[in-house]
């Protein structure tokens, strides 16, 4: 089997069945569609298609937490507990770490996309990377959750990503979180004891109810291995009847128009294009006119077909986890960070003000005040641009303050007031905040000093006069 021939089969079992089946008889455009997250993974792949019976209110909740500490293993755990009720697909850790560079190093890289039920509720499942180094997909797929699972393992206790994580869901808005200390196996009682009592030091320190929130003790790995019930499928039973009571179903606006920020893009030569994500807002049919909006662009489009889960959905709603085909538009036209959305109902912006806060050293952020200009990335649903800050009133601001800003966006791209972000300084975050306020956008000469620098400029504004 040539490489490329091998990457599509890989690439089709981690979608979802329609566009499994139509990747399957068709030629993927580009390779580059690999570096795509997973999208959801079936082993049923030759399977009729269903359509989605919304039988239960739906909610999207994932693992978070420190490199190793054992998301993927306890996610596979989790399907394969529920698998035995009859609600689930059983997934295999080598479902869900997919790729090959994720199999050849034993990490999680991008995020992957399950699906289960217990009782009571239907669930999107989103398995994060714990990596350093893959923080930016940790971003994209916590900004898809409800709520979140924190994956500690007891051998370890609270590692660096975990307090980062934890503090990135906090600031992403993900305020319920239910805690798995993992790998009871291979810790004493004490030891176990004790990394419950600095979690609940740390989720205290990040803003969370620290005394109340649930913590299950547990082995990911026992429950996967069908060993050990008490610390295994127990402990699992237990995690989801947590997650059940403690993480409320979101009040999804249903009666706002569309909007799908994008989290992956495929193409399907012949067929169209697929985007996936998670609903923001607003229903989806099949036939609805769609338009792409950010980069620079605004596209127009129209929606052939959307599923969630391997199934067909006549109507997607607010929170759904799908993947959307859209006619007529080439992989390459649209990517991560542009949203899906009604025509007309989205702008792309480039100058707003915002309330900001400035991590504490202590809390991971800058160890040092900051003055206008400095350059910093902006992380907002799903997309990142480079940004300059502002300070308004004063001449610089401290670790831990709280602050208006001004931030010029490298490029435009949708940006709404009341819609929360991210700032990071190289692999610090620096920030969260708040846009308070669009401002008018920036002239073409404030683009040029920004982009090019004044000398930058200069020479480009000498140029177009010659
Ligand atoms: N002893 C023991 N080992 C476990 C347990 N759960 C997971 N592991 C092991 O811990 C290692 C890491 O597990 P993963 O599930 O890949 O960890 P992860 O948090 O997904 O890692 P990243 O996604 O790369 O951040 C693997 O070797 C697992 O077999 C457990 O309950 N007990
Ligand atoms: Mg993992």
């Amino acid at each position: 089997m040539s490489a490329f021939v091998a990457a599509k089969h890989i690439l089709s079992s981690s979608l979802n069945s329609t566009f499994r089946s139509i990747i399957l008889n068709s030629t993927i455009k580009s390779p580059a569609s690999l570096s795509v997250s997973p999208f959801l993974i079936s082993k049923r792949f030759y399977a009729e298609k269903e359509v989605f019976q919304r039988t239960k209110p739906h909610c999207n909740i994932g693992t978070i937490g420190h490199v190793d500490h054992g998301k993927t293993t306890l996610t596979a755990a989790i399907t394969k507990v529920l698998a035995e009720k009859d609600l689930a697909e059983s997934k295999d850790y080598a479902d869900i770490d997919n790729a090959p560079e994720e199999k050849a190093r034993g990490i999680t890289i991008n995020v992957a996309h399950i699906e289960y039920q217990t009782d009571n509720r239907h669930y999107g499942h989103t398995d994060c990377p714990g990596h350093a180094d893959y923080i930016k997909n940790m971003i994209t797929g916590a900004a898809q959750m409800d709520g979140a699972i924190l994956v500690v393992a007891a051998t370890d206790g609270a590692m660096p990503q975990t307090r980062e994580h934890l503090l990135l869901a906090k600031q992403i808005g993900v305020d319920h979180i239910v805690v798995f200390i993992n790998k009871v196996d291979a810790a004493d009682a004490e030891m176990v004891e004790l990394v419950e009592m600095e979690i609940r030091e740390l989720l205290t320190e990040m803003g969370y109810d620290g005394d109340n929130v649930p913590i299950i003790k547990g082995s990911a790995l026992s429950a996967l291995e069908g060993k050990d019930p008490d610390i295994g499928s127990k402990a699992i039973t237990e995690l989801l009847e947590q997650v059940d009571k403690t993480i409320p179903t979101p009040e999804r606006s249903l009666d706002k128009p569309f909007l799908l920020p994008v989290e992956n893009v495929y193409s399907i030569q012949g067929r169209g294009t697929v985007v996936t994500g998670r609903l923001e807002r607003g229903v989806l049919k099949k036939g609805q006119e769609c338009e792409f909006v950010g980069y620079n662009k605004v596209i127009k489009s129209t929606i052939t077909g959307v599923e969630m889960f391997h199934k067909i959905l006549d109507e997607a709603q607010a929170g759904d986890q799908l993947g959307a085909l859209v006619r007529g538009i080439k992989r390459d036209d649209i990517k991560r960070g542009m949203v899906m959305c009604k025509p007309g109902t989205c702008k792309a912006n480039d100058h707003f003000e915002a309330k900001v806060y400035i991590l504490s050293k202590e809390e991971g952020g800058r160890h040092k005040p900051f003055t206008s200009f400095i350059q910093l990335q902006m992380f907002s649903r799903t997309w990142d641009c480079a940004t300059q800050v502002v300070i308004p009133n004063k001449d610089m601001v401290m670790p831990g303050e709280d602050t208006p800003l001004q931030l010029r966006l490298f490029r435009p791209m949708v940006l709404e007031q009341g819609q929360r972000f991210t700032l990071r300084d190289g692999s610090i975050t620096l920030g969260t905040g708040v846009v308070t306020k669009i401002l008018a956008p920036l002239s073409e000469h404030d683009r040029l000093d920004l982009t090019e620098g004044k000398k930058g400029r200069e020479k480009k504004e000498k140029t177009k006069k010659n």
